[in-house]
């Protein structure tokens, strides 16, 4: 039977890369609170490993935690910040360093033709020409996508989608990625391809999933649970944990 924890849990010492890690996160009693439903209870948290999950049932607070990463989400009340930056004041150089995969990729892919969505953030922060052109073949080849630059995104698999829109935000060169289930709704082989994506990012990673094989490789795992931590650790036991409180 689980037990709830009675505060956001001391994190379990997963293992991390030695000498390797990413942006410095910090929730400071981070809340979220929405007229009378609280969200995310108030969460004072440090991450800077380059592979983190984030697991726990519907409606636990996973999204209304990762949002609140890049500054898609507001602290209610507490502070969130991105090596030392602000995500509420400092929040256009934070967008900039922590790129957001909405649960839906369809709905941030927003110009008609694959390529020039793929060009749409480089061009907007100036960069143009053969630059521009040379940014976007990088991406797509970076991602295996080169011949879908000329699709629509009606014309793309789900697997593809989340391609898609992994080397939009890859092309504006964020230090952090931020996944929203990734692999929601997709079949085997789509799955294997977004988690391969995943796998060779150069960049930080956090990932929200259902799909508990997608990070069960993963130096950290947090456990959410109605609003608030309930597991931090090293990813089998992360996953164990969320299995009790799943079927308990
Ligand atoms: N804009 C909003 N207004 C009111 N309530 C909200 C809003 N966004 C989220 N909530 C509520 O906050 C709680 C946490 O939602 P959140 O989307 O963070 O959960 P989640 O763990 O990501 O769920 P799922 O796995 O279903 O995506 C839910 O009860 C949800 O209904």
């Amino acid at each position: 039977m689980y037990i709830p924890l009675a505060a956001s849990p001391v994190y379990r010492g997963a293992k991390t890369s030695v000498g390797v890690t990413g942006l410095q996160i910090t929730f400071d009693r981070a809340e979220v609170r929405y007229g009378e439903k609280t969200a995310l209870e108030a969460l004072t948290l440090a991450l800077c490993e380059r592979r983190i999950g984030v697991i726990g049932l519907n409606g636990s607070g996973k999204t209304t935690f990762a949002r609140l990463i890049n500054g898609l989400a507001k602290p209610s009340s507490g502070s969130v910040s991105l090596d030392g930056l602000d995500t509420v004041k400092d929040d256009k150089a934070v967008l900039s360093k922590a790129g957001f995969i909405f649960q839906n990729p369809a709905n941030q892919i927003i110009l008609p033709i694959i390529r020039d969505d793929i060009a749409f953030g480089p061009k907007s922060r100036g960069v143009k020409g053969a630059a521009l052109n040379q940014a976007v073949d990088a991406a797509l080849a970076r991602f295996g996508i080169t011949h879908l630059a000329a699709r629509r995104p009606h014309e793309l698999s789900g697997g593809e989608l989340q391609l898609a829109a992994l080397c939009a935000v890859v092309v504006t060169a964020p230090e952090l990625v931020i996944f929203d289930e990734p692999t929601n709704q997709l079949d085997i082989r789509n799955r294997a391809m977004v988690k391969a994506a995943i796998e060779g990012l150069e960049q930080q990673a956090i990932v929200i999933s259902h799909d508990l094989d997608l990070v069960a490789d993963f130096e950290r795992v947090l456990v959410f649970h109605q609003g608030r931590i309930a597991f931090d650790g090293e990813a089998a036991e992360a996953i164990a944990h969320y299995r009790e409180i799943a079927l308990s």
